[in-house]
């Protein structure tokens, strides 16, 4: 009957076996889409994601012979729930049909995507694809037009073909939530993190991170007015998007030579990787090698075999943003990535490992248990290793350091330390702000002709960037970042940026670190491993708090450890803009044309 608890375990056994079965279908036919972008191989990745959400739809039905939610086994119970939330696989074939298609064609626009016509070039008809090249401009140009070309470029290649899909993708996506009993698909994306007012708890994080923002954003401008002496910045406060050394200004370590307090001392370890003759195996077996040395698992044999670690060079059109896939059958785990050899891509190399870490740890859970304990989690583990991998002491160990530079020196641990604020104190008004715009979209607050105004009222007042050319209504610049038309949620991104320090200092003290946060390296410690390991090995099957006092002992999240690590610099930082505005007005004055 619905209460034969012995039954109900039978039949979770027999889910699980079929979901390893077709989970893997479904995960190889995107794969092969995604590592070779044809019209055939799309069709290939509806059918299976057809007959996956055939599957999800028949196993939640099977749900409704059990009274689940009454059950007292606390893990069958929640093995049920999950598999009950089986998310847009509610809606009818012909509606699922129409999602997957408008995803797809977004997807397809902006891998696709190439900017022509760029100043100087003999031959206007020349294209460029976002990486390497049009990353590469936004990171070493100093040009004003010429970064603005890349920058407008992108956008009206990607983002301006998108808004009609995108409020279809909208509507069907609210219309599966409104069936699983959401109010909107915000409100399920948000369900993952089983947090009692969640966007409170999100806006809580960002107030206590805004000052330090402020003073980053105080002494770029300063030096950014000086490097680009008579261009106009605007009066309302805010730098131009284009300038920062990033398509979407989101991490400025580009401009490290710019702001590094001390530029005698740099900490050029691209240079260093490219005269030592690095290849992307050599970084992914650098990266492995930091995670067994800390007792933590190898990759598979297959790993290596079944990746896609460089950008193809047989002309065909893959999605080349970095991803790592569990398959969900216990033996195949990749990356795909058009690994380049620089400083930024050994970090990203440690970011995707650190999933498929989490994957291999988690792997003997049940299925619907191999998620993270929360989403921010699975993002956080990869860069915490990180953040041992480019202290100066471990670039030293791995012969990265320039010979005559000394890793203990004050003023290059300043620099590092600046390095560092460019690429995680810059990031969290863009990580708060993406999802901050698409709760609103999914609310029905923000309509599609008010798409591109929204989008840049958060922009100007939460990042204190704005468009360096005029934007029009017609324009859809959410669009031109991956996740928005490939339609993965980004609060994640800021969850971790905020947790990788708590786990950081906690991982550090297990690792017996003594002095300041910033110059731990955890390399090698077991203990810290363990406590690692043992947390992703609960994979979903425990709600996060459990999970985040099995790292740090306690059960919030909170900004401390992230200040803590950047005490030095702020005050550094202090000093430096004691004779600048702080901040940015709310608006960013005359940028609209109605187009
Ligand atoms: C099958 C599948 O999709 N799997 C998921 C993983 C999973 O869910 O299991 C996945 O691989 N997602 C891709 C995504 C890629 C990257 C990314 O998009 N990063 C953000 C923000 C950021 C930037 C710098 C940084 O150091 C950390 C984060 C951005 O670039 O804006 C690219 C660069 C790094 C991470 C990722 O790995 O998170
Ligand atoms: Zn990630």
């Amino acid at each position: 009957d619905r209460n034969n608890i012995t039954a109900a375990k039978i039949w979770l056994e027999e889910y699980n076996t079929e979901a390893e079965k077709v989970r893997p279908e479904a995960q190889e036919a995107s794969w092969t889409w995604n590592t070779n972008i044809t019209d055939y191989n799309n069709r290939l990745k509806l059918e299976a994601e057809k007959k996956k959400s055939e599957f999800d739809k028949r196993s939640y039905n099977q749900t409704l012979n059990w009274d689940w939610k009454n059950f007292t086994e606390i893990n069958a119970k929640r093995q049920f729930y999950k598999i009950a939330d089986i998310g847009e696989s509610v809606l009818p074939t012909d509606k699922f049909q129409q999602i997957t298609k408008a995803k797809s064609n977004m997807q397809s626009v902006y891998s696709k995507a190439r900017v022509c016509n760029k100043p100087g070039d003999q031959d206007p008809s020349k294209c460029y694809p976002l990486n390497p090249t049009l990353e590469n401009i936004m990171a070493k140009s100093t040009d004003w037009k010429e970064l603005a070309w890349a920058w407008e470029g992108w956008r009206n290649e990607t983002g301006r073909k998108m808004p009609d899909d995108y409020e279809k993708f909208v509507e069907l996506a609210n219309e599966a939530a409104g069936m699983n009993g959401y109010t909107d698909n915000g409100d399920y994306w948000r369900s993952w993190y089983e947090t009692e007012n969640f966007e409170k708890q999100m806006e809580e994080l960002f107030i206590g991170l805004k000052d330090l923002y402020k003073l980053l954003h105080a002494y770029a401008r300063k030096k950014l007015k000086e490097r680009f002496v008579g261009h106009p910045f605007p009066d309302s406060g805010q730098i131009p998007a284009h300038l920062l050394g990033n398509m979407w200004a989101q991490s400025w370590g580009n401009l490290f030579t710019l702001l590094a307090p001390y530029p005698g001392k740099p900490l050029d370890v691209t240079e260093m990787m490219r005269e030592q003759n690095y290849t992307t195996r050599k970084m992914f077996d650098l990266s492995e090698k930091f995670f067994t040395d800390l007792g933590l698992d190898p990759m598979p044999p297959k790993f290596y075999n079944d990746s896609m670690l460089d950008k193809p060079e047989d002309g065909r059109d893959v999605v080349c943003h970095a991803s790592a896939w569990d398959f969900y059958n216990r033996k195949d785990f990749r990356i795909k990535q058009c690994t380049q050899v620089t400083m930024d891509w050994l970090i990203t190399t440690h970011h995707e490992m650190g999933h498929v870490q989490y994957f291999l740890q988690y792997k003997d859970q049940p299925v619907v248990f191999r998620r993270g304990a929360n989403p921010g989690f699975h993002e956080a583990i990869g860069d915490v290793l990180a953040l041992s991998v480019s202290t100066p002491k471990h670039l030293k160990k791995i012969n990265l350091l320039r010979p005559n530079q000394n890793p203990d020196d004050e003023e290059l641990q300043l620099n590092f330390l600046m390095n560092q604020a460019l690429k995680k104190i810059a990031f969290i008004p863009f990580g708060y702000l993406i999802d901050q715009w698409r709760w609103k979209v999914f609310k029905g607050e923000t309509k599609k002709d008010e798409y591109n105004e929204d989008w840049w009222n958060l922009r100007c007042k939460h990042q204190g960037v704005s468009p360096p050319v005029q934007r029009f209504n017609t324009d859809f610049d959410a669009g031109s970042k991956f996740h928005v038309p490939n339609n993965t949620p980004y609060i994640r991104y800021f969850v971790s940026y905020v947790i990788q320090f708590q786990f950081h200092k906690a991982l550090c003290k297990e690792a017996g670190h003594n002095g300041p946060l910033h110059k731990c390296d955890i390399d090698q410690s077991t203990e810290a491993g363990n406590k690692l390991a043992a947390m992703m090995k609960l994979g979903s099957s425990k709600e996060w708090p459990d999970a985040m006092e099995a790292i740090t002992g306690q059960r919030k999240m909170n900004v401390s450890d992230l200040i803590e690590y950047f005490a030095p610099l702020e005050d550094w930082l202090k000093k430096e803009v004691k004779n600048e505005t702080l901040g940015w007005d709310d608006q960013c004055g005359r940028i609209w044309g109605n187009g």
